[in-house]
């Protein structure tokens, strides 16, 4: 019942991608249908050729007859073939599509939850899989009942208990038929969700190509991909096994009834009640039958498949979308530049947060104004997840975030965003070269400095000495530079988006010292006009904030400047390591108490 109700929901899911394609396809269907009609019609012109032969009448016409219908069958079988072909491409192309904007607008949350490997085997393998499906069970599926309909016709006025013979075998092999469909169903499926595995594993290891190399995890790796692999194949030969089972059992019902048609039929010939030329026709025309119910195996097949790719590119379509924003009540200031004093702020007003029910955040409340505020705390205090929480990646659970006054669940996502910056903890590079990769999401790429940018995070030095300067290609993944250059090349980014607010994730922690420090200057001169929030476990960059937040235990613990909080706070201390280390002569006298006591 359950899997009725399941063949049912994909067809519909099936006939609704053809949605703007529903012309073409009623084209195609009956192309089909005058390609089949011109074969049914075979058969009775071989009648003809047999009575004219007993009458000693002229053969030309029937047989230029049958020459014309095999042309036409021939052209129109070409032209339908094409056209499906291009139709189920539309149908790929149309599934992608929909797909890849189901992924891109779902949340963070929603997205990171799953392996990206699945992502990609539902995007790439599944909707291959869909292509036969639909064309299958849209254009062949439909024309080859209707064909087999049209034989009836002909075969009922030709003679009707050599016809309950046909019908009677028909039905048994159907009933046959249906036992390993199910199967075919049930082993693609399965093959299917083991190509999901192999993709994922196979990501995982490609991104993590170093660790797995340095690990010397490369077998394990493999016997994993392989276990994958041979599952899904193990399952697929199930499917074939099965497939060729349904092929089967579709022809033998024809062969035995033309068996038992031609042995009935002779008899009804020997008493009269049918004459040669029926007989033979009839014969032809169970022949004929085999093309349409092979096809209708080969469909029912394809569609057993196919089920299993619609329920995995269907479960991708029903990804949520970011959640809405909520009805503005306070005039929208989204897009304006500043709050009070036309300076931009942001202020966590008593934030809430957790993850699957488990809270994170407890109550933070912390004022960010124009300048540079550094978020500190131990690893897992939910630092990220403060940044998060501004970017809406999430919403808060209880509480309220204000820029500039507004909450941001008031503003409008994408302008929200607009007005951030953000550069993320293992800043990724998205572009080819150094230009593609700084101008990325910037607002007006053409217009945009990309060299003075380049000059504040102190790479345009190296740049410049570059032989192709800013079109130096990055490598995928930014694999073909440090990964210093590539944090200071996402702060660039960043800072070209010209935003009110810019966030930043141990965006320098790659970098040494001295250059965290330049790097981080420039950033505070720039940040006399902007909010700047930045996480880090680095005293070079608090040293030079204006205000250093410490968070612990889902809260705010201290607020303060660098220096004030080293002198008021043990953690603090702790968390920067700051070593209580004596100076150069204090250690010497330290050692040379050592050696003292020693003796
Ligand atoms: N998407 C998520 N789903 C479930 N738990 C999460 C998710 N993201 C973060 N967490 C958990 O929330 C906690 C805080 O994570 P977060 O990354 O915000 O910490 P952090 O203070 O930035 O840590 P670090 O300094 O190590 O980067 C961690 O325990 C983490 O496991």
């Amino acid at each position: 019942m359950n899997d009725q109700r399941g063949r049912t929901g994909a067809t519909r899911v099936l006939w609704s991608y053809t949605h703007d394609m529903r012309a073409a396809l009623m084209w195609l269907l009956l192309l089909e249908l005058v390609s089949n009609g011109a074969a049914l019609a075979q058969p009775l012109v071989v009648r003809a050729v047999v009575d004219r032969l007993g009458a000693g009448e002229s053969l030309v016409g029937p047989v230029v007859l049958l020459v014309v219908i095999a042309a036409t069958g021939l052209v129109l079988t070409w032209l339908s073939t094409y056209l499906m072909e291009r139709f189920g491409q539309r149908i790929v192309l149309t599934v992608r599509q929909r797909l890849v904007r189901r992924i891109l607008g779902a949340s963070v949350s929603t997205v990171e939850e799953r392996p990206v490997g699945d992502f990609l085997s539902r995007v790439s393998g599944d909707t291959t899989v869909l292509r036969h499906t639909v064309t299958g069970m849209l254009v062949h599926g439909a024309a080859a009942p209707l064909t087999i309909a049209a034989a009836v016709v002909v075969m009922a006025s030709i003679d009707l208990v050599l016809l309950a013979i046909v019908v009677a075998m028909f039905g048994l092999s159907m009933v046959a038929a249906k036992w390993a469909l199910d199967r075919v169903g049930r082993a693609s499926e399965e093959a299917q969700g083991h190509l999901g595995g192999l993709t994922s594993v196979l990501q995982r290891a490609l991104v993590a190509f170093r660790t797995v190399k340095a690990s010397g995890t490369e077998e394990w790796e493999r016997r994993l991909a392989d276990e994958a692999a041979g599952s899904s194949y193990r399952a697929a030969v199930r499917a074939g096994r099965a497939e060729a089972t349904v092929d089967v059992i579709a022809v033998t019902g024809i062969e035995l009834s033309f068996i038992v048609v031609l042995v009935v039929g002779a008899a009804r010939a020997t008493s009269g009640a049918l004459t040669l030329s029926d007989l033979i026709a009839f014969l032809l025309y169970v022949v004929y039958l085999r093309g349409p119910v092979g096809t209708l195996a080969m469909v029912g097949s394809s569609f057993a498949e196919g089920l299993a790719a619609v329920r995995r590119v269907r479960e991708l379509e029903l990804l949520p979308a970011e959640a809405g924003d909520r009805p503005a009540t306070t005039a929208p200031r989204a897009e304006q530049n500043g709050g009070r004093n036309g300076e931009p702020s942001l202020r966590l007003d008593d934030v809430w947060f957790g993850y699957q029910g488990q809270p994170l955040l407890r109550g933070v409340t912390l004022d960010v104004p124009r300048g540079l505020t550094v978020l500190v705390g131990p690893s897992g205090t939910g630092k990220t997840t403060v940044l998060s929480l501004v970017e809406r990646f999430a919403d808060v659970d209880r509480g309220r975030i204000l820029l500039d006054g507004v909450d941001l669940r008031e503003i409008d996502r994408g302008a929200l965003r607009r007005r951030l910056g953000y550069v993320q903890q293992d800043a990724p590079l998205l572009g080819d070269t150094i230009g593609a990769a700084v101008r990325y999401g910037v607002p007006d790429p053409d217009g945009a400095d990309v060299v003075e940018a380049l000059r504040t995070v102190g790479l345009w030095s190296w740049v410049s000495g570059l032989p192709s300067g800013v079109d130096t290609p990055v490598g995928e993944r930014g694999v073909a530079i440090s990964g210093g250059q590539r944090q200071r090349l996402a702060v660039a980014r960043a800072l070209l988006r010209d935003p009110a607010v810019l966030l930043l994730d141990e965006a320098t922690s790659q970098l040494d010292a001295r250059s965290e420090r330049v790097l981080m200057r420039a950033v505070v001169e720039q940040a006399a006009h902007r909010v700047v929030l930045a996480v880090t476990h680095r005293g070079v960059v608090a040293g030079l904030a204006d205000q250093v937040a410490l968070l612990d235990g889902g809260r705010v613990r201290a607020v303060g400047r660098h220096e004030e909080l080293l002198s008021s706070d043990t953690l603090y201390r702790e968390l920067l390591a700051v070593p209580e280390f004596p100076s150069a002569p204090e250690r010497g006298k330290r050692e040379e108490r050592s050696v003292i006591s020693a003796d």
